[in-house]
């Protein structure tokens, strides 16, 4: 079954075309990360799952509902978590998420919304006001709200953007064990590396189009197996070694593209012909990050 279903969508504020057609399928019980830039339009297209602002053209269904016109149906199905912090403060966190489980017509819901907030390590903090909480706490029950009515599809808008590396684990832990559960997961996030530990499938937005679309494997294969990165901070690279840049050089750093480790001779060679010297050297495996880059900079599909 497909999850989540979106069709050419497009949105524009007024001049500014946000989405320019998006189309995307993500199947159940995938971790889907969906990744660009400031102001790819990935929160738009987020904004637009969760039926909050509606596109100007196209749709998206959530387990076959259609987001406007089988509102209730589909919210049922999805639990989103936004980037921002909006809360009423005069409710206690059980307070909070009961009333989420209202929200939903789900009346005696406290044995799943104890166990949500164990998972978060929010139990101690059941009783207090939402207004008495720090940011990471506050962070941790928006993630909580979300979940209360036992979505199958649960979207993350930046859920670790400046939140300490405890709630990381926690909050990663928890939806890994939703994941394997069956929960379909997407997740936008500006750590790639984060992205790569736990996304199988990305579709990378720029400027509110799709410009890559694979597995995370097939990604990270597509740029050659490694990259040889040298630190040259009194020459430039020979010209005949700049078509294996994989970006343009940062700091004088350079980072050429290898397909096996016998390329690393001839480059060394080459460099030694004109004179100049290694400051630094480092051979790597190419990450998301690198593809991230090349893609975000030369704009292949
Ligand atoms: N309500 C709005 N009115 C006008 N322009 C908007 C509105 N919301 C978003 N935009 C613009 O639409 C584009 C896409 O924004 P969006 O927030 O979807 O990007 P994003 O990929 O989520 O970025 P970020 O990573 O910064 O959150 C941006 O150029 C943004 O300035």
């Amino acid at each position: 079954m497909t999850a989540i279903e979106i069709s050419n969508v497009q949105k524009r504020y007024k001049a500014l075309q946000a989405l320019g057609g998006v189309s995307l399928k993500i199947e159940e019980g995938e971790f889907f990360g969906l990744l660009g830039p400031n102001g790819a339009g990935k929160t738009t297209l987020i904004s637009i799952i969760a039926g909050l602002i509606r596109a100007d053209a196209g749709g998206v269904k959530i387990h076959g509902h259609d987001v406007v016109s089988d509102f209730r149906a589909a919210r049922r199905k999805l639990g989103v978590v936004p980037q921002e912090l909006v809360f009423d403060p005069f409710f206690t966190v059980r307070e909070t998420l009961r009333l989420q489980s209202g929200y939903f017509g789900l009346g005696n819901n406290d044995k799943w919304i104890d166990e949500v907030m164990e998972e978060l390590g929010l139990a101690n903090k059941a009783d207090t006001n939402m207004r008495a909480l720090s940011g990471g706490m506050k962070r941790r029950v928006l993630v909580a709200q979300a979940l209360v009515h036992k979505p199958p599809v649960i979207v993350l808008d930046e859920p670790t953007a400046g939140v300490d590396v405890e709630l990381r684990q926690t909050l990663w832990q928890f939806i890994t064990r939703l994941n394997r559960e069956g929960h379909t997961i997407v997740l936008t996030t500006h750590y790639l590396e984060e992205a790569q530990a736990m996304c199988k499938r990305v579709a990378m937005l720029k400027l509110g189009k799709v410009v890559a679309l694979d597995t995370m494997s097939q990604l990270i294969r597509r740029i050659s197996g490694s990259q040889l990165v040298l630190h040259l901070p009194h020459n430039t690279l020979p010209e005949e070694l700049v078509p294996l840049l994989n970006h343009p050089p940062e700091d004088n750093k350079y980072s050429l593209r290898i397909n096996d480790y016998a390329e690393v001779e001839g480059i060394l060679a080459r460099l030694r012909q004109g004179g100049i010297s290694i400051d630094e050297m480092q051979l790597q495996q190419a990450d998301l990050e690198d593809i991230f880059l090349q893609i975000m900079d030369e704009n292949i599909v």
